[in-house]
This record gives structure tokens, sequence and C-alpha cells, in this order.
């Protein structure tokens, strides 16, 4: 192996002693400590390495969580009910829904993640999921960044790995991660994040013709993907930096979307799986729970 290990997990507990000082500065100044509600509907195998994380994660950064599991029978109405629910309680400063949402055994109504997303209160709404946050982000103002492209970026700027003018391929255009992740680099200066931006971006996903050469022509490679090491070793450019955003759970170990040891032999610099993007992506979402506080405290 010759690319550089982009050691996540070191960079993520950097960023959460970060917000645990900030944290702890806010609550000195008289503020309740911040609270995240995550909501789970069913048992999505992702979430649920998330879900166990986040909490401990949580706790250790001086913010409060709550965890709503619900069954995947649950109906619309139920989660929506769940959701207003959390809306007006004031002691919860920042809600997540976990994605995917099950789909329903049987013939009971169909969960749909949109309609869910969009009653989020937006002043709560940690992920930047609802549409107004993208909205936001779009046009380069943004409230609060995603978490899991701003965990990202902030990787890039902390490892000195420059994005302006660079050739970015996202595989991947998921509204979570692919779509908002290449809206952020193709941003214009730091509006989206610290001097990472100015990219030349490519969008990739299943449509593509011609992934391999798409991929190959990319000085950085986000995989966002959601299939076990479909990015192979021959589909990186030499000295490319390879971000590989997946977390798919193959028998009892989680792999990513990249096959890491052969694209380690022609990358200069990879993120593994575990401990690359997944830790970041926690710690962006510490970031945002207090954020959210700050917001609602008319800070
Ligand atoms: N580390 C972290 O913090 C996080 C990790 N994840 C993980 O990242 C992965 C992606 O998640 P998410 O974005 O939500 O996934 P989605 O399933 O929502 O999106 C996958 C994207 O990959 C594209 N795609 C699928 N197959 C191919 C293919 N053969 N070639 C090219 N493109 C393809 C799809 O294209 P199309 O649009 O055409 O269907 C789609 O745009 C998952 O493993 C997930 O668990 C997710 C969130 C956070
Ligand atoms: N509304 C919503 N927002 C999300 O951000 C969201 C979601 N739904 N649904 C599921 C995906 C997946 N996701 C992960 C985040 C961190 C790890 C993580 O901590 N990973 C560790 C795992 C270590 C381990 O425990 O083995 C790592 O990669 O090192 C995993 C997965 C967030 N997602």
């Amino acid at each position: 192996m010759s690319a550089t290990r982009l050691d996540g997990k070191k960079i993520a507990l950097k960023i959460r002693a970060e917000v645990a000082q900030s944290v702890q500065k806010f609550v000195e100044d008289g503020n309740a400590a911040p609270k995240l509600a995550a909501v789970l509907v069913g048992d999505d195998p992702a979430s649920q390495v998330y879900v166990r994380n986040k909490e401990r994660a949580c706790e250790k950064a001086g913010i409060a969580s709550r965890l709503d599991r619900m069954p995947a029978s649950t109906t619309p109405a139920e989660l929506l009910a769940r959701i207003d629910e959390l809306n007006s309680d004031q002691s919860v400063n920042g809600i997540l829904v976990q994605l995917p949402l099950p789909q329903i055994e049987g013939d009971g109504p169909a969960l749909d993640e949109r309609e869910v997303l969009d009653a989020i209160d937006p002043l709560k709404d940690v992920d930047a999921f609802s549409p107004i946050n993208v909205g936001l982000l779009m046009q380069g103002r943004p409230r609060f960044l995603p978490c899991t492209p701003h965990g990202i970026v902030q990787m890039l700027h902390r490892c000195d790995i420059e994005t302006a003018g660079k050739h970015v391929v996202v595989v991947g255009r998921s509204e979570i991660v692919g779509k908002p992740m290449a809206m952020m680099l193709a941003q214009k200066d730091s509006t989206c994040g610290p001097q990472t931006a100015n990219a030349t971006v490519t969008i990739a996903h299943s449509r593509t013709s011609n992934l391999k050469e798409v991929c190959l022509s990319a000085d950085i490679l986000i995989a966002a993907v959601g299939r076990p090491e479909m990015i192979r070793g021959d589909m990186i450019r030499p000295g490319a930096v390879v971000v590989d955003v997946g977390i798919n759970r193959v028998g009892d170990r989680l792999v990513g979307d990249v096959a890491f040891d052969e694209a380690a032999e022609t990358a200069s610099a990879i993120t593994p799986v575990p401990g690359g993007v997944g830790p970041l992506t926690i710690a962006m979402l510490l970031h945002n729970t207090l954020l959210a506080a700050k917001l609602q405290s008319g800070q």
C-alpha cells in the first residue's frame, strides 16, 4: 500500500472535542444543554450502526439525546404525529429521522420520505434535508450543512487537501450524500466550509455509461453508492484522493464502496471503512445540534 490512510476517526475526535468545548461554554452562559431526538423506524443496518455511535458521542459532548424506536409497521400518520410532538417540544433542539424509511410489508400505507422530511421544523433540521435548508445550501447561504458532506469537507481541509481547480467525481446522487456533496464542492469560495470549494464536479450514477473512464479522470473520487467494493483499483487515477462513504454490512464485517487494498495501491490518500467518513458524520451532527440550540435561543 502506498496511499496515506486518512484517519477520519482521529479528525472526528478533534472536532468533537471542539464541539464539547463550545457546548460547555453555551451551558455556562445559562442555556440548557442542547438536545437531539432521533427517530428510527424499523431496523436498517447502516442506521443501527449510526444510532449506536451517535448516542455515545452526544453524551461525551454534553449533548442530551433521545431515541424513538418505532416498528417497521408504523403508519405515516403515526410518524407525522411523532414529528409534530418533537417540533413543539421546546426541550428538543435537533430532530433526525433515520433514512431509509422501511418499505411497508403487507398493504398498509407507505411511508413517504419526502413528506416526513417536509414535516421537520427547519430550525431543528440537523440533517439539513428539509426543502428550506436544501434551498439555502443551493443558493450558497447555508444554515445547516448536511453532516456527511460537511464531514468530508472538514476532513479534506484539515488534511490540507486542496479542492480548488480539481476535478472531483462524486459517484452517487442521493439527497443525503451525493447531491449535496457535489453542490458544496462546486460552490464559490468558502460559502460551504473552510476553503473547500471551487472544484470542477462530475456527478456519476447508475445510468452513467462509462463509469470507469469518468472515475479515472478524478483528482478526488468520492464514492457514495451503497454497493460493497464496487470501485476497483483500475478505476483510480494514480495519485488520486479517494473518499469512501459506503457503509455496507457483509456478513459480520463493515465494508465500503471501494475495494480498499486495490485502491490504496494507486491512490495518494484514501479513507478506510470503518474509521473514515462515518465518524465525521457524527461529529458534524453534534456540531449541527449545538448550532440548532443556538438558533433557537436567538443567537
Ligand atoms: N459514512 C456515512 O456517514 C454515511 C454512509 N452512507 C452510506 O453510503 C452509501 C450511499 O448512501 P446513499 O447516498 O444514501 O445511497 P442511495 O442508495 O440513496 O444512493 C446510491 C446512489 O448510487 C448510485 N448507484 C447505484 N448503483 C450504481 C452503480 N452500479 N454505478 C453507479 N452508481 C450507482 C445510485 O444511482 P441512481 O440515482 O441512478 O439510482 C444512487 O444515486 C451507503 O452504503 C450508505 O450506507 C450513507 C450516509 C452516511
Ligand atoms: N437521517 C439520516 N442521516 C444520516 O446521516 C444517516 C441516516 N439517516 N441513515 C443511515 C446513514 C448511515 N450513517 C452512518 C453514520 C455514521 C456511521 C459510523 O459511525 N460508522 C463507523 C462504524 C464503526 C463501527 O461501529 O463499526 C465507521 O465508519 O467507522 C455509520 C453510518 C448515517 N446515515
